[in-house]
């Protein structure tokens, strides 16, 4: 998807940023909003829905297994759904683009149909670990013939009946608690999930809302999910909260940016997602949350945020799950801050669309931060709000959060911060750009 045509992009400082910007659609909410409703009878709408890359080659995916799916023109998606177990063989290989979320998951759908799917992705995806999700579903039945590693591009031989599996996660993965939990829709008897460490709890939320019958047990073991098998979903109306690991940005950006005074609205605050602005606060970061309301079974809230003086600080690896898309943006904020900002306990960024530890530290060090790289986290030390020397280039390596990590920085670094590629940052945001010259920044 985007291996050819790089687009560049050089950040320049920035004066103060001010306004109210909306952030667009969470993109896990709208990879489930589509998948339930595909697989519900009859037809569910949704609002609000994220149209990044990563959610369409989701929406394709769907379409191409029987779902008819349409945009209305105000903006609406309306979804017939085939029902539980009536998913059909697609005519052609599914490609999945950029989006982990939207492989990991579909391979769990596709897993319990009797449905041989080839799965592909760009050259980012294809690296990345899928064995996470082929040792379960194989369990429950499902065959694989993966490319070396457990990679893609793979073929997924779906069962029916599957078997259903009690499963302790070995790593703390809500892609892999998805899958398993999807795959258990159409396989009979109960399927049960335990996750030692809390991961974002959107499936569990969206499957109850569609009438799954679902219980989530907190027991010392960690969050036991039984889900009962051969489930008939409802269709549902669903609107999308924003999505806080795209707010990130703009917050983080006008907590730097001196003189800045912005308002983010729309920000899904799901505890399962939120840590970051706990993170930031406790930097020093001036964040406050207005009109608290439920939105789509989410809590939401409008953030109010001004630029502040960061002190750096020890991020305990406990929150990391709630917080796990926002390191990137995070680092950037940590070279700014005064003092020194430990993470560790980060072993899952090595293989997110890019290996985000390794990225950040290469990109933070050629635009003149402190960094040290350790086997699971950084080590920074900031600049105490003083701007970064900047004038380098960095690598975005396919990864839409590295490229809006160093947009942020280029903002508040002397010489201009060249990226050397934007085009993946419309997978989760494609209005980035868009929104934060609305509020002021000299893109
Ligand atoms: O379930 C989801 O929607 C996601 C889970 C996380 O991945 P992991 O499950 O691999 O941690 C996250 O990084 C990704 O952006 C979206
Ligand atoms: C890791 C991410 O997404 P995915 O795994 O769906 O590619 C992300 O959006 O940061």
């Amino acid at each position: 998807m985007h291996d050819a045509t790089p687009t560049p992009l050089s950040v320049a400082a920035s004066g103060p940023l001010t306004g109210t910007a909306p952030v667009p659609g969470d993109k896990s909410i709208s990879h489930r909003s589509l998948m339930l409703s595909a697989l519900a009878v009859g037809t569910s709408r949704v609002t609000g829905l994220l149209e990044g890359e990563d959610v369409l080659a989701t929406a394709a995916a769907m379409r191409a297994m029987g779902a008819v799916i349409e945009r209305g023109g105000d903006g609406m998606w309306t979804i017939d759904g085939v029902g539980v177990g009536g998913l059909l063989q697609p005519a052609t290989a599914l490609e999945m683009g950029n989006s982990g979320t939207s492989t990991r998951l579909l391979m769990g759908l596709v897993s319990s149909h009797a449905i041989t799917a080839t799965f592909t992705g760009d050259a980012s995806l294809s690296k990345r670990p899928m064995g996470r999700v082929i040792e379960p579903l194989s369990r429950m039945g499902a065959e694989f013939t993966a490319s070396p590693g457990g990679r893609l591009p793979l073929m997924l031989r779906g069962i029916v009946p599957a078997v259903p599996i009690d499963y302790t996660l070995p790593v703390a993965s809500a892609q892999v608690k998805s899958a398993i939990l999807l795959a258990g829709l159409n396989t009979p008897g109960i399927t049960r999930v335990v996750e030692p460490v809390p991961t974002r709890d959107h499936s569990e939320r969206m499957l109850t809302g569609f009438g799954a019958k679902l219980t989530v047990e907190e027991t010392p073991a960690g969050r036991v999910i039984e889900l009962h098998g051969e489930a008939e979903l409802q269709p549902q109306t669903i609107i999308v909260p924003g999505d806080p690991s795209s707010a990130a940005f703009p917050v983080v950006a006008a907590l730097l940016v001196p003189g800045s005074h912005v308002t983010i609205t729309n920000v899904g605050l799901n505890p399962t997602r939120a840590a970051l602005f706990d993170v930031l606060r406790a930097m020093g970061g001036d964040i406050t949350f207005e009109n608290r309301r439920e939105v789509g079974g989410e809590p939401v809230a409008d953030l109010v945020v001004r630029a502040s003086t960061l002190t750096g600080i020890d991020v305990d690896p406990a929150v990391a799950p709630a917080m796990i898309d926002e390191f990137p943006v995070l680092f950037v904020a940590a070279a700014l801050a005064q003092g020194r900002t430990v993470t560790r306990g980060l072993e899952e960024l090595r293989v997110k669309e890019s290996d985000r530890i390794t990225t950040m530290a290469e990109g933070l060090r050629a635009i003149g931060a402190r960094v040290e790289e350790t086997e699971d986290g950084l080590i920074i030390d900031g600049t105490g709000g003083d701007l970064l020397p900047g004038g380098g280039t960095v690598e975005a390596k396919l990864d839409h959060r590295i490229a809006m990590s160093f947009v942020v920085a280029g903002l508040v670094s002397r010489d201009p911060v060249t990226i050397d590629d934007m085009a993946p940052v419309a997978t989760s945001f494609p209005t980035f750009t868009t929104l934060l010259r609305g509020l002021g920044a000299s893109l």
